[in-house]
């Protein structure tokens, strides 16, 4: 059991009414969470205020609350606290509640556009195969040593975030590997946590719906490194625009990896196949079963980080050499009449052109590449036309369909995809609300040696349509319509 005075060690408030000598059962932010004994933390969100639940909180059995304003009746017997930022509180408490499990591992967080969950999940294979227990908390799916738990967020909430580190300690893991979202960063779910390094991807164009500007979205990510402590490593990849910007005012131990600049880790490609990547890591010939260019750089960030946390060089090469990446990024079918289908999470306009344009690196004569693709509803809109002439670009054939249209309209997210389409290509272009359908004339369309990607939804098992969720599987879709195909 915890008392409140435990919980609130280390937070900035500015008034407290009470005694603080509360026992605390549980930190909740959601007042339909409220269990008796709770301590209820009041954060003003995107769409409602958590202040406006406040009562509702203590009448469900909240025994103290955060907040940043008081409400206008409030009761003897509940203690309050007063703070500037209640989603900042809501870090701290969350960490002390579970007694800092960060502290007591060591906490990689990886952060970028895209490649996060690549990075933190070859991270977690390797470590384990080098003899440690780790954690993985992931877009595709958090891990304890193997057990798997389901993942709602990129990056779960404080609370969560907390109890899922606690249960690493209390399972002996060394290692826990994040992905680190700048939402996650923008709402301070990391707000209390040790890290012992931060991994930076890349920057381009993605989630402007919630930073607004290109330049907020990039503060969040370098805010990331400024609160990394000194004895932290901060590894950026230094051949990206915006490298150097994410260590300027970090404390911690400044690294770089990079294949085109000058770094601490380099590589170079020596060949780029279907089969894998053979590449030069500083000196080391090694050949890796990941494809693309994209994976010469995740796997530089692994190998990097693997060489700051003091693993072996040859150990981990060997390792890594073996290691597949996340699902649901570039797996690949081959029917029986040899098209291949490949499944990629692609959705961001960097990630739709990177993908492409390692599939055109590495098909071996003229085989056409037929791609199907959509854009989340209830996210950046303004990636929608740009993703689908990016698509356009770099195919032969384009099948706009949807992904998770969430709240919206569908076919309004295929017309404001359509916008960005030349008017040239809109020949080679379809237009198919159910993703279905899209997939399997797709495989229609194809013959014997093309390619068939459906980017977007990667390892997702759902597809979300007006707020509900049904079962929906690319790879499943693929698999499904291969089999009747000779
Ligand atoms: C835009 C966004 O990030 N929203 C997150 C945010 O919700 P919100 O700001 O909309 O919350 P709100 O509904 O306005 O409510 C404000 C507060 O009132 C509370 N409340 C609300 C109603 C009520 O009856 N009682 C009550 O107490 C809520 O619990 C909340 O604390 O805070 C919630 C609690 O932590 C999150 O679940 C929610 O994530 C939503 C579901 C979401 O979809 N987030 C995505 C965009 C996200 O975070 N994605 C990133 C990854 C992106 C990437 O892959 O790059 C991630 O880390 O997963
Ligand atoms: N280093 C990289 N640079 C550019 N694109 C990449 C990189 N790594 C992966 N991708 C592309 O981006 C997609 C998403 O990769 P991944 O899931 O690793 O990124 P993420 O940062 O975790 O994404 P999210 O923000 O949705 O969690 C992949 O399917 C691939 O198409
Ligand atoms: N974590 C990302 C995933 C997007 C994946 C895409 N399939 C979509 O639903 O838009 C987000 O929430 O923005
Ligand atoms: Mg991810």
């Amino acid at each position: 059991m915890k008392y409140l005075s435990d919980i609130i060690e280390g937070l900035a408030f500015t008034e407290l009414q009470g005694s603080a000598d509360m026992e605390i059962s549980a930190i909740v932010f959601d007042s339909r969470k409220v269990i008796p004994g709770s301590l209820f933390v009041a954060v003003k969100g995107t769409v409602v205020d958590g202040h406006d639940y406040i009562l509702q909180a203590i009448n469900d059995g909240a025994v103290a609350v955060i907040c940043e304003e008081l409400p206008a009746r409030v009761t003897g017997e509940v203690d309050f606290l007063m703070v500037a930022d209640s989603s900042v509180a809501l870090g701290i408490v969350s960490a002390n509640f579970y007694d800092n499990p960060s502290a007591k591992l060591k906490l990689i967080g990886v952060t970028g556009t895209n490649g996060k969950t690549t990075i933190a999940t070859l991270l977690y294979k390797l470590f384990s195969d080098l003899g440690y227990k780790c954690g993985l908390l992931s877009t595709v799916e958090n891990q304890i040593n193997g057990e798997v738990i389901p993942a709602t967020h990129t990056t779960p909430d404080p609370v969560e975030l907390n109890k899922l580190l606690s249960e690493m300690v209390e399972k002996g893991c060394d290692y826990c590997f994040m992905e680190v979202s700048s939402h996650a960063i923008a709402q301070h779910r990391i707000v209390g946590l040790s890290f012992t390094g931060g991994i930076f991807s890349n920057l381009t164009h993605d989630h402007l719906d919630y930073h607004k500007t290109f330049a907020e979205y990039l503060k969040a990510k370098k805010t990331f490194f400024d609160e990394l402590p000194s004895n932290a490593f901060a590894l950026t990849n230094i051949d990206d625009k915006n490298g150097n910007v994410m260590l300027q005012n970090t404390k911690a131990h400044k690294k770089t990896y990079g294949l085109k600049s000058m770094a601490d880790y380099k590589a170079r490609i020596l060949e780029n196949q279907f089969e894998g990547l053979f590449l030069q890591i500083d000196s080391d010939e090694v050949w890796f079963k990941m494809v693309g260019t994209f994976n010469a750089y995740n796997l530089l960030a692994v190998y990097a980080a693997a060489m700051l946390l003091e693993q072996d060089k040859t150990a981990i090469l060997t390792s890594l050499s073996k290691l597949t990446g996340a699902k649901g990024r570039f797996d690949y079918i081959v029917s029986p009449n040899k098209i291949i289908g490949i499944v990629d999470y692609a959705h961001s306009p960097d990630a739709v052109q990177n993908i492409l344009s390692t599939i055109h690196d590495i098909r071996k004569g003229n085989e056409k590449v037929i791609t199907v693709i959509g854009c989340g509803g209830d996210r950046d809109k303004t990636k929608r036309p740009i993703m689908a002439k990016t698509a356009c670009e770099w195919s032969d054939r384009v099948i706009l369909t949807s992904d998770n249209p969430r709240s919206e309209d569908p076919a309004q997210i295929i017309r404001d995809m359509e916008e960005g389409i030349d008017p040239a290509f809109k020949r080679f272009t379809l237009s198919i609300v159910d993703r279905r359908e899209a997939i399997k004339t797709a495989c229609m369309l194809a013959k014997p040696g093309d390619i068939v990607l459906v980017a977007g939804k990667g390892h997702e098992k759902y597809q979300e349509v007006k707020g509900v969720r049904s079962h929906f599987d690319d790879m499943e879709e693929l698999t499904d319509i291969f089999k009747d195909i000779v």
